[in-house]
């Protein structure tokens, strides 16, 4: 399979999560510069972290206006696996392609540290290899995580195992905990921790690898959402 890394301007962990991509599965990946318009010679696509634009307005508030995201749109409608990482997942929220939103840490602080997650949902493509319960390590590194929706859309997103991960201890005022949701389809995961930056033992962990292992599997297994 080949794997797309969408490249913004400030974006600054595309070349980790190409290294980490390959590492876990040995796939083609390739980095996407965001004015591409066609995402379709893709199976699945990657939104790195990053500080697109500068942060300006806020994380992602202008990335999501970058020619790809039509492209991103489209495939996502198509059922292909799009995942967003820390300033991807702001960008998959601002585009409107995920509920809620990523605002400022209710501690004013940037937090670059390891994280402890635990897996709310463990059915979902993105997460079938760990199980539900499961406590893994990957890091944060991010001043505008705190996850924020109605209490209407919260519960929803509860109801509906949309709840990928939360943190094992709250490390920035997020509702609920909440570290990665999915979308209604199940085929959109945002999450604000690194699994890039978590696949050695070198790194302190290897808990990022099985997120991109269990992607290729469910691309090579043909996956069905929705
Ligand atoms: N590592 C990142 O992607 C950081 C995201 C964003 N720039 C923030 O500070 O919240």
């Amino acid at each position: 399979m080949r794997w797309a890394v969408i490249v913004f301007p400030g974006s600054n962990c595309d070349d980790d999560a190409v290294a980490a991509i390959t590492r876990a599965t040995g796939d083609e990946v390739v980095k996407v510069w965001h004015q591409e318009r066609d995402l379709r010679p893709y199976d699945a696509i990657v939104l790195p972290g990053g500080f697109s634009y500068g942060d300006y307005l806020r994380c992602g508030a202008i990335a999501r206006f970058s020619p790809v995201m039509a492209a991103v749109r489209a495939e996502a409608e198509a059922g292909k696996l799009v995942l967003g990482i820390c300033n991807g997942f702001q960008i998959l929220t601002e585009a409107g392609l995920l509920p809620g939103a990523l605002v400022r840490n209710h501690h004013l602080q940037f937090r670059c540290e390891m994280a402890e997650l635990v897996v709310e949902n463990d059915r979902s493509p993105f997460t079938s290899l760990y199980r539900r319960g499961e406590r893994v390590r990957i890091p944060i590194a991010h001043g505008e995580g705190r996850y924020i929706a109605d209490e209407a859309v919260l519960d929803e997103l509860a109801r509906a195992g949309r709840i990928a991960f939360t943190y094992a201890a709250d490390v920035n005022g997020s509702a609920r905990r909440i570290a990665g949701v999915l979308n209604e389809r199940g085929n959109v995961l945002g999450l604000m921790p690194h699994p890039e930056r978590a696949v050695a033992a070198w790194m302190g962990s290897e808990d990022g690898l099985r997120m991109f292992a269990a992607i290729h599997r469910a691309v090579e297994e043909g996956v069905h959402v929705g």
